[in-house]
């Protein structure tokens, strides 16, 4: 017997679904957790990258003297594995492995398919593992790098990750009979894999298969736990703790989770640019609430005073949000997001839309804004199925010497015939959300964060940054 601790690592919250299958199966085994969630993705990195990083956290994890470690990230385990287990003198496992060794036996009609990240898929241990054991499998590869953005953000209930899985696994439906989720972070996503896929495709969860391998490995050495009142799982994030502690909490059933946060390099991890093309400070802190934690520093206009003005000139959203991003990218060489919002009243032709901020002159006040847009509409639009609108944004994110990344999003209600409710600013007072009576500037901020233009607009880019910036 061996009380010591399992070492669990990830790249961010992933190896969690390894976890909860540990917790079912062996509940007489301690965990250490670490989760590199600043680093994530791992699947868009280089090998070197994510070779020192793994060596990081099993570094961090010897010095809290584990039994056997699991690299519970398939990124990882595809790169590392071998010269980790090569150089320890505990026993080290992968995900890999079982994964494979499971459709092999599962499948029926041999026609299988992995999806994982670009890293698993380039370095093709999940084929030759299953041609070595089957060489009649025949194997697709697909890598879906916008599944573990979204699973880090907690996005995994939101209208978006439907729409990121449906397109992602596209090429895949009809094709296959077994899946296996080759990304310990996919199981969280597996409610809306399956019914992407359809309830007569099997789906392969390498993690959980790993926990069998576990067992069989820790009767081998002799090393398993004992039956023991004082188990006190640990788990350790190099992110925000507290998404950490959402996701945990939620995926594992514990109620009174323990989250440290951690600094796993010497050398701090480099953190990015990204530069906010505003001078708006409440954009900046939107987005830094969503992208510090990836290992993002925030800057905008206010920190570069000596860039010139960019005059919204466009006539579009993207044009303006491209004047901003575009400019800027060019002069600083750096990482820019611009965006350009405003609200489209339909009977109005989509009015105020470009020019919302100087609707009512050159420098109004919102109340000026409000007014001559209720003024507007008090002759021409009566009754409420006349008074539709709805908010727009367009972000734009731009690099030097690449093709930007545009994204839309729309949020839709109605114009109130009077201005109710305190917080929020522009038109939220006279912006009835959806079909309901409340207006934006009465939905706490977080609500109207979850539901706003702006809030969709944020989360898709968080989704989308890592695989654009890697082509
Ligand atoms: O271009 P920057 O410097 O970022 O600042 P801006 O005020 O022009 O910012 P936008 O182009 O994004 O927005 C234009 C106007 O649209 C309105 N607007 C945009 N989003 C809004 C929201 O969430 N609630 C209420 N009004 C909004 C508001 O009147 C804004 O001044
Ligand atoms: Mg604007």
């Amino acid at each position: 017997m061996d009380n010591r601790p399992i070492g669990f690592l990830d790249s961010g919250v992933g190896g969690l679904t390894v976890v909860k299958e540990l917790l079912r199966q062996l509940p007489n085994e301690e965990v250490i957790y670490i989760g590199d969630s600043k680093r994530a993705p791992y699947g868009s990195r280089n090998k070197d990258e994510i070779l020192a990083f793994t060596w990081e956290m099993v570094n961090f994890l010897l010095s809290k003297n584990v039994k056997m470690i699991v690299m519970a990230c398939n990124t990882a385990t595809a790169v590392a594995l071998e010269d980790v287990k090569e150089k320890l003198d505990i026993p080290v496992l992968g995900v890999i492995q079982a994964g494979a060794s499971a459709v092999v036996q599962k499948t029926r009609s041999k026609q299988v398919a992995v999806i994982a990240t670009e890293a698993t898929v380039k370095s093709s241990a999940y084929k030759d593992i299953i041609h070595r054991k089957s060489p009649s499998v025949e194997l697709t590869s697909l890598a879906c790098p916008k599944f573990v953005p979204l699973v880090e953000a907690n996005m995994m209930a939101m209208p978006e990750a439907k729409a990121v899985v449906k397109e992602s696994l596209a090429p895949l439906k009809g094709k296959v009979d077994s899946l296996i989720l080759g990304c310990t972070h996919y199981p969280l996503l597996k409610p809306l894999i399956q019914e992407e896929m359809g309830p007569e495709v099997q789906l392969i969860d390498s993690g959980a298969e790993t926990v069998r391998d576990i067992s069989v490995l820790s009767n081998y050495f002799l090393i398993s736990g004992s039956e023991r009142e004082a188990i006190q799982h640990r788990f350790y994030t190099t992110g925000d703790p507290a998404t950490f502690k959402a996701i945990a909490g939620q995926w594992l059933n514990i109620d009174d989770i323990k989250v440290e946060e951690v600094d796993l390099s010497q050398s701090q991890p480099k953190t990015k640019t990204l530069i906010v093309a505003t001078r708006n400070q409440g954009k900046a802190r939107e987005f830094e609430a969503l992208f510090s934690d990836r290992g993002y520093s925030i800057k905008t206009l206010n920190d570069y005073p000596e860039l010139p003005e960019i005059e919204e000139t466009a006539d579009s959203f993207e044009g303006n949000a491209r004047l901003k991003a575009e400019t800027i990218a060019e002069i600083t060489g750096e990482l820019v997001v611009g965006d350009d919002s405003g609200l489209c009243v339909d009977v109005l032709g989509g009015l105020p839309g470009v020019w919302s901020h100087r609707f009512a002159g050159p420098d109004p006040t919102d109340e000026q804004n409000m007014s001559k847009l209720l003024h507007e509409l008090a002759s021409t639009a009566l009754i409420p199925e006349r008074r539709t609108a709805h908010f727009h944004t367009t972000l734009v994110a731009s690099m030097p010497g690449k093709e930007s990344l545009v994204i839309d999003a729309d949020w839709p209600g109605r114009i109130a015939t009077a201005p109710k409710g305190e917080d929020g600013f522009g038109y939220d007072p006279i912006f009835l959300v959806g079909n309901g009576d409340l207006t934006a500037a009465e939905l706490p901020f977080e609500e109207k964060n979850e539901q706003s233009h702006r809030g969709q607009a944020l989360r898709k880019l968080m989704v989308e940054l890592p695989s654009w910036l890697d082509k």
